[in-house]
């Protein structure tokens, strides 16, 4: 349901966040090209989330722009930066309490569509929004979860629910703050794999702590610290700079 055209570019201008005299974000100028899968890297308190904030219009920034495909969306309300086609991952723990997973997507996808009504008085009428959410749980490998209730499965197992749920809103952008953080490895490798299937087109901007995964998915990483990108560039070129080297091994001593 995107109103936007081709150009899903993603852009920064001088994004500044400030918390009184501390400035979360200071002068973050960044692009995420169409269909990149982008992380965003750093210390504890490196403003990696504010950033995510910032775009997703959560926050307001106190100086800078936010572009999208060449049209500055920095005032807009978050609802329509997700109608322009940039999601984050909802918490399912706030939404769809009860309700199984596909139930879940289902309402989300009506959502989407426009379909206001009762909600399951509009599936009923429209079966082809069951078929559009199973083909999606078929995608994050959930079918055989289709009729589990949410809040009793692995959390694992939520948190791919909770990527469902982002992607019944067709996103162009996708937005992630750590989805693997609390859940075992393997599960996370999982999940990962999931994303990395998504189709090319979506771009995947995401924060993660586990440099295995970082430096398995992306194609693109940017490290920030202290509220300023310090790096940007390709994995290779990543683990190649002594100074991405000495923030991480500066924070391993610290702790
Ligand atoms: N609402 C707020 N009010 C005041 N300070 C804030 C607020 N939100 C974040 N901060 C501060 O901004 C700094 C950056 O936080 P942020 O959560 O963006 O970092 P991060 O890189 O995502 O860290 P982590 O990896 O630990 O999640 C922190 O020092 C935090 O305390």
């Amino acid at each position: 349901m995107s109103t936007v055209g081709t150009d899903i570019t993603l852009r920064t201008e001088g994004l500044s966040k400030r918390w009184g005299a501390f400035l979360a974000n200071s002068d973050v100028s960044l692009t995420f090209k169409p269909g990149a899968r982008h992380a965003l890297i750093g210390p504890n308190g490196a403003g990696k989330t504010t950033f995510i904030n910032l775009l997703t219009g959560s926050f307001m920034p106190s100086s800078g722009k936010v572009f999208l495909g060449g049209e500055d969306i920095t005032e807009l309300p978050q609802h329509e930066r997700v109608h322009r086609g940039m999601t984050r991952t909802f918490q399912l723990n706030t939404l769809f309490a009860g309700m199984t997973v596909l139930e879940s997507v289902a309402l989300a996808i009506s959502e989407r569509r426009g379909l206001q009504s009762v909600w399951y008085k509009t599936v009923a009428n429209h079966p082809d929004v069951i078929d559009e959410a199973m083909a999606l749980l078929a995608t994050l490998k959930l079918s055989d979860q289709a009729n589990s209730i949410t809040r009793s499965m692995a959390y694992g197992k939520q948190r791919l629910v909770e990527i469902a749920l982002a992607l019944a809103t067709k996103p162009r952008i996708l937005l992630l703050d750590e989805p693997a953080a609390g859940i075992p490895s393997a599960e996370s490798r999982e999940l990962f794999e999931v994303l990395a299937n998504l189709p090319r087109d979506v771009t995947v901007l995401f924060i993660e702590h586990d440099m295995g995964l970082v430096f398995r998915f992306a194609d693109r990483i940017t490290v920030m610290v202290g509220g300023k990108v310090l790096t940007e560039g390709t994995p290779e070129e990543i683990a190649a700079d002594p100074r991405v080297k000495e923030v991480y091994l500066g924070e391993a001593e610290h702790a």
